[in-house]
């Protein structure tokens, strides 16, 4: 299948190293599924004997041409991020006579942060909570790096690998912002998380590394927040600009009330240093924003509150 050869060859020597054959990778269960596809828990078990490793394999649901391009651009990216608080790439496994192409990654036991949260929301203290989104945000410091831009940060796509430690997950929307811009221009929506959106994405679709700062903003009134469903970014933006109002007025109705100073509201004992970290991260003008290496001093001074 030429597209798939053209794919194959593409691939850099040290990725086409990393194939996994499919009658070894056997299925556990399903781990999640979305409009981007499926991701199911299997071993790879060359041996047989069930000692393999644990990994999450993704693919995608139809094999539509574009999802395809799209595909193989997030397997070209996540394969490229080399950083303990990205998920990791393993490799790829490609179906008989090549028809689908399957992305392999590392398996982290404690699922969503979403899930985690909700399961541990008891036993998580703020230092817990600072030492997540510190993680997170050397995780985007690696990124903008590397002139990615993320593009939907948030806490559906935050994975936890354990009680000290989370990653950043699913690079279906990453976009390298060429390198004569500070911004990515999106031309198709498709399903936008436009309540993590920064007002310049929802008025011109603008995409840059102080867009991915905001939604780390939202991403941290999530954390603080305990990922709860009664106090999620979009429930509490459809209570301001109103619940009747549908489709692309959503993001007007979103955009007007950013523009006359409306912001999510503080979490309940939310610190206030943390809140006015939010805050910062929620400046109107992309510039007013801070960067992600500033942040994530903040988040280190506040770690330090914590602690004495
Ligand atoms: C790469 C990767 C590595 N480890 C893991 N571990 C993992 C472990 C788990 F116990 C769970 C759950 C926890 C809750 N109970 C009820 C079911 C299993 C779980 F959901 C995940 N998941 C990965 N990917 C992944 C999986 C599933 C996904 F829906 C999404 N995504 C969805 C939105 C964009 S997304 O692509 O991030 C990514």
């Amino acid at each position: 299948v030429p597209e798939r050869d053209s794919f194959w060859r593409a691939l850099s020597k040290q990725q086409q190293n990393e194939v996994y054959e499919e009658r070894h990778l056997k299925f556990i269960s399903s781990l999640g599924k979305g409009n981007f596809g499926r991701v199911d828990l299997c071993r790879y078990d060359p041996l047989g004997d069930n000692t393999g490793e644990l990994v999450a394999v993704k693919q995608l649901q139809s094999n539509k041409q574009s999802n395809m391009a799209d595909f193989q651009r997030e397997i070209q990216t996540i394969s490229s991020l080399h950083c303990d608080y990205i998920v990791k790439y393993r490799g790829i496994c490609y179906s008989a006579g090549r028809l689908s192409m399957r992305l392999v990654m590392e398996f982290l036991p404690f699922g969503s942060l979403i899930s985690y949260m909700e399961k541990n929301k008891l036993l998580i203290t703020t230092r817990r909570m600072l030492l997540f989104s510190s993680q997170i945000c050397k995780g985007m410091e690696y990124l903008q790096n590397l002139h990615y831009v993320h593009r939907d940060l948030a806490a559906r796509n935050i994975l936890v690998s354990s009680d000290t430690l989370v990653k950043i997950a699913d690079f279906g929307l990453t976009k390298i912002v060429p390198l004569n811009k500070d911004y990515y221009r999106v031309t198709q929506s498709g399903e936008s998380p436009i309540f993590w959106y920064a007002p310049e994405s929802l008025s011109e679709y603008k995409f840059s590394h102080k867009s991915d700062v905001w939604s780390f903003g939202v991403l941290l009134h999530e954390l603080f927040s305990y990922c709860e469903l009664s106090r999620n970014p979009k429930r509490l933006s459809l209570h301001r600009i109103g619940c009747d109002v549908q489709g692309a007025m959503m993001a007007v109705h979103l955009f007007n009330a950013l523009r006359e100073d409306w912001r999510l509201p503080a979490p309940p004992m939310c610190p206030p240093k943390v809140f006015s970290l939010m805050m910062q991260c929620w400046s109107f003008n992309s510039e007013d924003r801070p960067s992600f290496s500033y942040l994530q001093d903040l988040i280190e001074s506040s770690l330090q509150e914590e602690r004495d």
